[in-house]
């Protein structure tokens, strides 16, 4: 079984899969961790994430990267969201992608366009959103439990910036896929968010048995 978790930053769409994950049986991917990569590679090089040629030469990094907790700061996040919109770039990192998400046993993925491009036949697609305040709460809370200085207003315009540029794009734009199911964690907890994630998830996979 494939499970593809869209949606915008910080809207719960990584613990949601996490859990989900848990909750299979199933290995899972974070697949913005290879966009946060590539860009964290573009800037240590002192290179520009606009420029297309600079981030491919980013592509080649190894999982140990992965681990890197400069991966988790605005910074990287908003060179992410910059290399991922070059098509060159994206198709570097497909085939990855496509391989977790074919193993055997199944798999659960999160990111931009699991449900559109990685895994257009996945078993369940979730479209995870919340408004755009309460995602720049989330995730300003978790920047300064990690220790960074932020204030929420740079993280609240950072957050409507990079869901300006990554739904704008012509590569693989976050959109929700026609058959995904959507769930708005705006006034959700994480358990009340993750349980109707997996309500979600057997409906789909009832329905699908019973066609
Ligand atoms: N429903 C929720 N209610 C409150 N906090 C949440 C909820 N879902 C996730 N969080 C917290 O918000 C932050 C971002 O969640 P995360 O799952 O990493 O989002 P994303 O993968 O969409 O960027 C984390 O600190 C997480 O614990
Ligand atoms: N499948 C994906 C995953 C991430 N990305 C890009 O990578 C950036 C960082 O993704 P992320 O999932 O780590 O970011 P958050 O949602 O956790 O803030 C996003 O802003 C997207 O531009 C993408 O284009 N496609």
């Amino acid at each position: 079984m494939v499970i593809a978790v869209d949606g915008p930053a910080a809207s719960g769409k990584g613990t949601i899969a996490r859990a989900l994950a848990t909750h299979y049986g199933l290995p899972h991917l974070d697949t913005g961790l290879l966009y946060r990569a590539v860009g964290i590679g573009v800037l240590r090089a002192d290179a520009d994430p606009a420029d297309e040629a600079a981030a491919l030469a980013e592509c080649g990094f190894s999982d140990a990267l992965f681990h890197d907790p400069a991966l988790k700061s605005e910074a990287a996040g908003r060179a992410a969201s910059m290399v991922s919109a070059h098509p060159q770039v994206r198709a570097a990192l497909l085939a990855r992608q496509r391989d977790f998400a074919a193993q055997a046993g199944g798999a659960v993925l999160d990111g931009r366009d699991i449900g559109t491009v990685i895994a257009p036949d996945a078993s369940a697609k979730l479209f995870v959103t919340a408004s755009a305040p309460i995602r720049a709460d989330r995730r300003h809370r978790e920047l300064v439990k990690l220790g960074l200085d932020v204030q929420f207003e740079h993280v609240l315009h950072d957050i409507q910036a990079r869901d300006e540029r990554d739904s704008s794009r012509s590569a693989a734009p976050l959109v929700m896929a026609d058959d995904a199911a959507l769930l708005d964690t705006t006034d959700m907890g994480i358990d009340d968010a993750v349980q109707r994630a997996v309500a979600l998830v057997e409906a789909r996979i009832r329905t699908a048995a019973n066609d």
